[in-house]
Parts: C-alpha cells; structure tokens; sequence
C-alpha cells in the first residue's frame, strides 16, 4: 500500500466533469458539474494504480479561463510539485482550451515529475462515456516513473501527447486531439508505450518559472480572413496591448491593408506574433512578409491561442523582439 505512488488529482471542470439528462445526451449537457470525490469514488480502479487525491481548484467551463485561473493553477500545481510526497500531478480540464493550459504549465513549473492533463468529449453521464478511462489513463501516465522529465501531457483517446505540441481538432468525436508531429506514446491497460520524446524547452529546462510570476500581460488574436479590415488591429493597440498575435492566412500572409496598422503597432512598442490560422505547418520567417525589416516575430509552428501563451510567458522577462523570436524558436 505506502509503496503506491500518490497523484494529486486537480479538477478545474469541464465536461470530464459534466452531466446530461440522459444516456443519449452525448453533446447536450451541463459541464463542470461533478464535483472531483464523485469522479474519484467513480473510478475506483484508480486504487490498484495510484494512493490518489483530489482537490477542487475550480469548477468552470475551459473557455472561462482567464490569466488569473492559468496563474492560480500554475502555483498550485508548482508547490504540489515540490511536496515529497507527491509522485505526480493530474489536471481534469474542459477540453475547449486544455491545451492552452497544458502548454502554459509546459513552459512555467519547474520540475521533472509527470503532470497530466485530461478531459473528455462525453459526460459521464453519456453512452460511451470517455472521461473515465482518459482519467484513469492520466492517473497512470503520471504515477509512472518513465513519464518523468517529458513535459506536460495530455492523455486523450488512448493516446499520450506533448502539451506543447496538441490541439484540440475536432468539437464532436472522442479522437478530438492531434498534434501535426505525432503523440509521444500510447497507454494501453495502464501501462505506457513510447515512441518519441519533446525536443523543445519545457518544465526543468525553463528559464520561466511560476514561482516568480505575478501577472500576465495583455496578449490578444487578430484573425486573418478575405476583406479583412483594421478595426481590431487599431482596437486593441488603443486598448493597450502588449503583443498582438496575427492569426493570418496561409503561411501567416498579412493582408496588404492590414499591413499598415500593425507596423503602427510596432512602432508603439507592441509586439507583432505573425502565425497561421491554417491548422498545421508553421510559419517561415521573412517569407510573406519581410520580418526583419518590419521587426515582427514568428510563431514557429504554434498555432495562434498557443503563440498567445508563449507570448504572454516571454513578455514577464523581456520586451527585446530578438529575445522573443529565440523563445519562439525554443519552446
Ligand atoms: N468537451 C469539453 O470539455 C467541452 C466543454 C466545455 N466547453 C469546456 O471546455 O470546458
């Protein structure tokens, strides 16, 4: 029994925690509803695996996160890292942004012990419910010493994913979660199998640290479409933005009139991302638009909420547009 690894379980709400009027209810339904002791007690295969805990940090659907719930959840799960007696750590997240968190806990907690992030499409309540085995799965990856030092995961489907690199790609079926370079693994019955690790920097080789930050800055998404205008470009320099990310076409083109008020954005001191709303690649530098003359980052391959992250992160240590585009190659 005290052999057992312990995992702390944080359930911040989501579907994983939500319920249905019926068993058919597998899209219509209230989220974050159960509590986490009644997903726990509901799984009580979890004995076998892990001395498991809970603690509710929230109860909310994914897309009401704001700065201040990443900052909560990040010291959090920092000072849970740090417990000895704490093998690992377990997040239960809505899935509409799980992986804005997941990648911000990559790139802030300094430490080598598993975290894992978990949701699900269904409620617990549906036919087919997939909560259960995701979470029972996340338990396991995150009780499990191989899983040590290879950044925030995500357990979904199966599957183990980067937190850096996984996206949610699909808002109805249960293989909702991909990454364009592959998962890291597979967990099949509670034991996992590897294929691949992280290559970018992450957790313990961070130069972010949670500990040390108080606030986020003001980092918001511009959107690239046909006819597009400047109204949000010009709205969010006049509300005091600190980067903007530009979520543009193709390999993040810009259009022409846009073009324009973002260089006067720069010229203000505010950081120009250029990424790409198209799903996967990523972005080139000084190819469709000349950045070094313009003085704008690129957002590697990350995609637009992610670059957000990363920016929001990088901008606590330095404002060098130099800086930033290094931090944009490196994690
Ligand atoms: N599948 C889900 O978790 C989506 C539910 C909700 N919109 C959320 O992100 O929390």
């Amino acid at each position: 029994q005290a052999a057992r690894p312990h995992v702390v379980v944080l359930a911040t709400g989501g579907t994983i925690a939500g319920a249905g009027a019926s068993a058919a209810n597998s899209a219509t339904y209230a989220a974050a509803k159960v509590p986490v002791d009644k997903l726990l007690a509901g799984l009580p295969e979890l004995a076998s695996v892990a001395r498991v805990s809970g603690e509710q940090v929230f109860q909310i659907a994914s897309e009401s996160f704001t700065n201040d719930h990443l900052l909560q959840l990040g010291k959090r799960v920092s000072a849970l890292a740090k417990q000895a007696d704490v093998d690992g750590i377990v997040i239960t997240h809505g899935t509409d942004t799980l992986e804005e968190t997941a990648y911000f806990l990559n790139l802030v907690v300094r430490t080598t012990k598993p975290i894992v992030v978990v949701g699900s499409m269904r409620p617990g309540t549906a036919l087919s419910a997939d909560g259960a085995l995701n979470l029972y799965d996340a338990v396991g990856v995150a009780a499990s010493k191989d899983a040590a030092g290879k950044g925030v995961l995500v357990t979904m489907n199966d599957e183990i994913q980067s937190g850096r690199d996984v996206s949610k790609t699909i808002n109805i079926k249960t293989e909702a979660f991909k990454s364009q370079w592959g998962p890291l693994g597979m967990v099949v019955e509670g034991k996992n199998y590897w294929f691949r690790a992280p290559v970018k920097r992450h957790t313990s080789a961070s130069e972010f640290n949670i500990d040390e930050i108080q606030a986020l800055p003001a980092v918001d998404i511009v959107y690239g479409y046909g006819n597009m205008n400047t109204t949000g470009i010009e709205a969010y320099g006049k509300a005091g933005v600190k980067a903007l990310v530009h979520a543009g076409t193709g390999n993040g083109s810009v259009a022409a009139q846009a073009v324009p008020a973002l260089q006067a954005l720069r010229a203000q001191g505010v950081q120009v991302v250029r990424s790409a709303r198209v799903p996967d690649g990523f972005v080139l530098r000084n190819a469709e638009q000349p950045d070094d003359k313009y003085d704008w980052v690129v957002a590697h391959d990350l995609r637009p909420q992610k670059a957000r992250i990363l920016a929001m992160v990088a901008l606590t240590k330095t404002n060098d547009s130099k800086e930033l585009q290094r931090i944009f190659w490196e994690y």
